[in-house]
């Protein structure tokens, strides 16, 4: 088969290998799990308590592939499973995490759990029994950018130094504890440590990913149909679920904090590479982004806003977008990173990766893939009196 026939980048043969991948059922896992399918010979052990948007590739049985993926409906908080499948896997990869803004500040107990206490047994049970760990960690972990403590019109702000973040330089920078946003960041920030201190001491083999607003198909959920009503997934299901609706989009704060956007697709190729090329990317941290992404929140709204017409053939709002306030959006305790952009210097120099695609294509698929998925249920939903008692 052509799958056998791959190489590492140094051209050693890969071997197949058993993956235990925690956060399997998730927006990240999903992806990972087809990847791995679709163009490798590895094994995967999906662990997690959802299993709906990787489905498509656990039935029906004649999957080709059907052979080489299990899944596992374990929460990882209380599982004496959980220890058995690290051992019997070659390598562990943990997505597992509460990971969305919304509930940073008012969830802040079960955020800290998830992305730290909960996660400790896996670091743990990797390294006491020798077993390679590939841990999620977050772009947060930067928090603010050094230059957003500087005068509005300040020269220096201009300046790379001050807000490019470095796996290896850059400091992370929190708001004060009652800003509870942090907490997401902090407590990911602390795992980070504990897992570069098992390395560093027990000599566990280790590489942590920070992720940089990876986006596309299948993230997070659309509130009211796959998701509960109330709830507030990430930025991209946001505005999606603002447009399938036909409202205005919500920007908060006048959106004017700036992200970098990075294709789904094209950040999974930089994890495949991490997999195969243990000797590259043990021991390393690794921001996975794409710097040439970069816009303001408002500016995301007006470009999904327009693609949206496009790709759906319906025309936008006259007035497409509304300002709210965090305070209203989020609740007490919100605060905001300002900036976020990848130096990529360590993950090309180590993996060669480079990310491909423009903002605009990337969003023009995932827009298309939203289309497809929820229009029509969205239209029933709409459809339907809110409290009929019949
Ligand atoms: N998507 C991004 O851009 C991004 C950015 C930064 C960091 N990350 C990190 O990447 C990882 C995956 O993110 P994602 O976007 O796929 O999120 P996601 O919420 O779609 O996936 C997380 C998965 O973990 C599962 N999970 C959570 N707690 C569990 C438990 N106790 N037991 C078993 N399963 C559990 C969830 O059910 C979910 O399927 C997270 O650690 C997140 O912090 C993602
Ligand atoms: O409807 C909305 C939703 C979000 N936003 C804004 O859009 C920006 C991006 O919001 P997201 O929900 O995608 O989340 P953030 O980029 O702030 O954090 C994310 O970063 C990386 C990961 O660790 C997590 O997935 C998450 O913490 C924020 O400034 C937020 O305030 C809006 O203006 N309107």
């Amino acid at each position: 088969m052509a799958a056998n026939a791959r190489s590492d980048l140094d051209g050693n043969p890969i071997k197949a290998i058993t993956i235990c991948m925690i956060g399997a059922g998730g927006f990240i896992g999903s992806h990972l799990c087809e990847k791995l399918m679709a163009e490798t010979q590895h094994k995967v052990l999906a662990v997690d308590v959802y299993s709906d948007k990787i489905k498509h590739l656990l039935e029906p049985e004649t999957n080709p592939w059907s052979d080489r993926i299990q899944f596992h409906r374990i929460n990882i908080k209380h599982d004496s499973r959980l220890e058995g499948l690290i051992k019997i896997a070659d390598l562990t990869i943990n997505l597992a995490a509460i990971c969305t803004p919304a509930d940073y500040n008012t969830r802040p107990l079960d955020t800290i759990y998830s992305n730290f206490i909960d996660a400790l047994p896996v670091v743990k049970y990797c390294s006491e029994n020798n077993k390679r760990l590939i841990h999620f960690s977050t772009c947060e972990v930067y928090g603010k950018t050094i230059g957003s403590f500087l005068p509005k019109d300040h020269d220096l702000r201009q300046d790379p130094a001050f807000y490019v973040l470095k796996e290896d330089v850059s400091p992370c920078i929190f708001g004060p504890i009652e800003k509870q946003r942090w907490s997401y960041a902090c407590a990911k920030q602390l795992i980070e440590r504990l897992v570069y201190a098992e390395g560093a001491e027990n000599g566990l083999e280790f590489t942590i990913v920070r992720p940089f607003n990876w986006i596309g198909p299948r993230m997070d959920f659309i509130p009211g149909i796959d998701g509960p009503s109330e709830g507030v997934p990430r930025v991209l299901a946001c505005f999606s679920n603002n447009l399938l609706r036909g409202e205005p989009l919500k920007l908060v704060d006048g959106g004017q904090s700036q992200r970098t956007f990075v294709y789904i697709k094209d950040a999974i190729e930089a994890v495949l590479l991490m997999i195969e090329n243990p000797a590259r990317a043990n021991g390393h941290i690794f921001n996975v982004g794409n710097p040439n992404n970069e816009v303001t929140v408002k500016q995301l709204a007006e470009m999904m806003t327009e693609v949206y017409e496009k790709v759906s053939g319906e025309p936008s709002l006259e007035v497409p977008t509304i300002d709210v306030s965090s305070k209203e959006f989020y609740g007490e305790g919100y605060d905001d990173s300002d900036k976020r952009i990848p130096d990529m210097t360590i993950i090309n120099r180590q993996l060669g990766w480079n990310p491909k695609t423009s903002l605009w294509d990337l969003l023009e698929s995932t827009l298309t893939y939203q289309h497809r998925t929820y229009a029509e249920a969205i239209k029933k939903a709409m459809a339907k009196p809110v409290a009929s008692s019949s």
